[in-house]
Parts: structure tokens; sequence; C-alpha cells
């Protein structure tokens, strides 16, 4: 079995060391200056959550495990579109190589709406931290299986300091574990395990029940439909990040209606 979470690491780790070698700290500092602050990204969830569902939906136009998913892909519209539906947050992928994501994508969603947005990428490096806020993140990812314990909590640190939230994405209750040593209370669970990108929902199963009832509890990845989403919630799950299943819906905006309410 290959890791494809290794490489992924591995190619972000040359990127950023090329990113920090064309841009200073202090004009990171200046641009993320000029960004509205950040936008509450667990709070958006937690009070979607306390009447219905919370959702994350994700802006992604391709994957390694699916390649492109949606050719008239385009972020503002479906900002927007995700927006009317009923989502409260945005996840908005900027990883190049491996997701065909991109900065401006981002910037483009926060704009077109009012809802908090997670940056998607692979975080190596508490520089990109500031480098997401700068380009008006208003959280970030934190994938506890690609980082050592020391340095999670150091990008943590970076996130928290510039006002923004955290999302630890756990798979295992080992990494659960480790999850609860950082400060977060704001915990994904990835169905789809990113060293093989197979997909199960008992990850969910098993971890929210092992989670502190003070966590907010999103569950990741593989969810298709509003039956998945109500099979989940007897499990006492309430927050979901959803990618491809709305973004290969024409109309989106009905798509992530009928997710969160049914048809
Ligand atoms: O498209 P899906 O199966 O609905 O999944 C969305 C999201 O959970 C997935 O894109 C994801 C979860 N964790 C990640 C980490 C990196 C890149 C992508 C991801």
């Amino acid at each position: 079995m290959t890791n494809k979470l290794i490489e992924i690491c591995e190619t972000k780790r040359q990127e950023v060391a090329a990113r920090k070698a064309a841009m200073t700290v202090s004009t990171l500092h200046a641009r993320a200056a000029e960004q509205t602050p950040p936008r509450g990204f667990r709070k958006a969830l937690d009070d979607a959550a306390r009447s219905g569902f919370g959702l994350i939906a994700e802006i992604k136009k391709a994957s390694p495990s699916k390649g492109l998913i949606r050719a008239d892909f385009d972020p503002p519209a479906h900002a927007q579109a995700y927006a009317a539906g009923g989502a409260a947050c945005l996840s908005v992928l900027t990883d190049q190589p491996y997701f065909q994501g991109h900065e401006d994508f981002l910037m483009a969603a926060r704009s077109a709406c009012a809802l908090p947005v997670l940056r998607k990428d692979f975080l190596v490096d508490p520089w990109q931290v500031l480098e997401s806020r700068s380009i008006g993140a208003d959280a970030i990812l934190i994938i506890v299986a690609a980082l050592e314990d020391g340095q999670m909590a150091e990008i943590e640190d970076a996130a928290l300091g510039l006002g923004m939230d955290a999302l630890i994405e756990v798979h295992d209750a080992h990494e659960l574990e480790r999850a609860m040593n950082l400060r977060s209370r704001l915990i994904g669970v990835n169905n789809r395990d990113l060293r093989d990108f197979s997909v199960d929902f008992a990850r969910t199963y098993e971890l929210v029940d092992k989670a502190p009832q003070d966590c907010t509890f999103v569950a990741e990845s593989g969810l298709g439909n509003h039956a998945d989403l109500t099979a989940m919630a007897e499990h006492g799950v309430r927050c979901f990040l959803v990618g491809e299943s709305l973004m290969r819906q024409a109309d989106v905006e009905t798509a992530t209606h009928n997710l969160l309410f049914g048809e």
C-alpha cells in the first residue's frame, strides 16, 4: 500500500520552501491586515447544529482518488449556492498538485458570501497559517496523521493567535487522543483514509462516543444524501463536511437544501 498522505506532505514541504523564499513574513502580515477579521467558524457550525445540522460545504474541483469532479467549476457561484442552500460554513481546497485547488478560489468564494471559510490544504509549517489568513481564511485544517505533536501545537497556536479556528482531523482512537492534547475542541473524523482513500462510516461511529462532550464533532467524507446524515445523527453526529456529492449536482443550491432537509 502506498501512503498517499506522506507523498502529498513531501510535495507540500517543497512547495512551502519555494513560497517562503518568494514571500516575506512582513508582506504576509500586511496582506493579513487588509483582510476582514476572521468569521467565527466553529460558532457558525454550533449555531446551525443547535436547531438542525451544521454543514461545511466544500468547494472541490478534483481529487486524487476521483480525478476531475466538476468541469464548470465556479467558486463564487458555488459559494453563493451553498449559502443559499443552508450551509453554515465553506471549505475550499487550495492544494494544486493533487486537488487542482488554488488560493484564488478561496478568496473568490469568501468574497461572494458571508460564510466562514476553512482553507483545506496540507499544513506542514506554521508559516502556512499566516499565509492562510493573508488570503482571508477563517479556519485551517490540522491533519493529525501528517504531523508530530509539537508541529500540531505550533500550527494550532499560530491559528488561534490570529483569531482563526482550527479543525483537527483524526481517523482513529489514537489520533483522537493526540488531538485532545491540543486546545481546539473542533474535531473532524475523516471517513476516508488519506493513506489509501478507502471510505468507512464506522470510523465516525467509533470515535463519536470517545470524543468529550465539549467537542464540536464533524463527520467528513463520503456523505451522499440526507439519509446518510440522519443515520449519523442517530449516533449523535450533527455536523458534516461534504464535497463531492454536492459538487457533482447541476443545481448546487437545491442539492444542498435536499442534503440538509431531505427531498
Ligand atoms: O468529497 P467528500 O467525499 O464529501 O469529502 C469532503 C472532505 O471531507 C474531503 O475532501 C477531505 C477531508 N479531509 C481532507 C484532507 C485533505 C483533502 C481533502 C479532505
